[in-house]
């Protein structure tokens, strides 16, 4: 991993009106690296994500460090805040017609992006909006800059979320399920531009996703979470040898394609599953 662009210790999320935390004590350093978080529906995944961007308004959110690169976000009230979201830090989300305003032309909404964030004339940020299509590989950016969100595929408009995410140009990319709406054919697509961010780029990419396989394809890092900690954290290259319990009920309750004709593993979850492994070990 190279040097640290996020740095998170001991971060807990617990939501108004509920008795346990969603999220307890998670830490880990992102660097210019591929970060897989997963974990089954409930973990707490998504919660991470947007604590991170402080988008949780009704739950109380602690920390001992939530550093940004020079940013001590902790420090930060709502106000600065708004500066570091899109612009520092950007979220994509499963499904684009959700952050897609429905009446405006998607290229103007990319546009926009650029305008708000460097306060730049309508035609330099047309301009940088059409490279940036460019830069995700959509084909025609003329076209395409002038359809309204329900004229574009999901893959597509998938594209356009990223295009006006990269307009601040970010330093951290959360991306949420990005993928999981899209046929498998475009999932390839999606993931190939989100690996060039990384790769080209030299951003810090966190991936949320509940597909086990996927990240262990795609990520260089992953995070097991389960009922709101990470239970264990390795390469993703090296999950085979994953040892936590949880972890393990995971990779062998996952369908293999050609494998034995095997009736499915079902998880059976244990309590004692809740211990990271660390104190597992001790
Ligand atoms: N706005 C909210 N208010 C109260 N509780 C919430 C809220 N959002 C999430 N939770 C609870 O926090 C816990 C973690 O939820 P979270 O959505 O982070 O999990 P997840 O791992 O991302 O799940 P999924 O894969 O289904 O999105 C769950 O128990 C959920 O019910």
């Amino acid at each position: 991993m190279s040097d640290t662009i996020l740095d998170v210790a001991n971060l807990s999320v617990r939501y108004r009106g509920s008795d346990a935390p969603a999220v307890r004590n998670v830490s880990f350093a992102l660097g210019r690296e591929r970060l897989g978080i997963v974990g089954e529906s409930g973990s707490g995944k998504s919660t991470v994500g947007r604590a991170l961007l402080r988008l949780l308004p009704s739950a109380e959110v602690t920390a001992d460090r939530l550093q940004l690169q020079e940013l001590d976000l902790l420090k930060f009230s709502e106000r600065e805040m708004l500066r570091v979201r899109g612009r520092r830090m950007s979220m994509i989300l499963q499904d684009p017609k959700f952050s897609l305003n429905p009446i405006r032309r998607v290229g103007d909404q990319v546009a926009e992006a650029f305008q708000v964030h460097f306060r730049s004339s309508r035609k330099e940020a047309k301009a940088k909006a059409l490279a940036m299509l460019g830069a995700v590989h959509i084909r025609d950016p003329e076209r395409v800059y002038a359809l309204y969100p329900h004229e574009v595929s999901g893959g597509m408009g998938q594209r356009v979320m990223i295009a006006m995410m990269l307009m601040s140009e970010p330093g951290v990319v959360i991306a949420d399920e990005p993928t999981s709406a899209l046929d498998i054919t475009v999932r390839l697509q999606v993931l190939g531009i989100l690996d060039e961010l990384v790769r080209e780029r030299g951003i810090g990419l966190i991936m949320i996703s509940h597909d086990l396989n996927l990240v262990r394809n795609f990520c260089d890092r992953v995070l097991i979470m389960y009922a709101g900690q990470v239970v264990e954290s390795l390469p993703a290259s090296r999950l085979g040898e994953a040892e936590h319990p949880y972890t393990r009920g995971l990779l062998a309750a996952q369908p293999r394609i050609g494998g034995n004709r095997e009736p499915l593993k079902v998880l059976e979850r244990r309590p004692e599953w809740k211990r990271p492994l660390e104190e597992m070990r001790a």
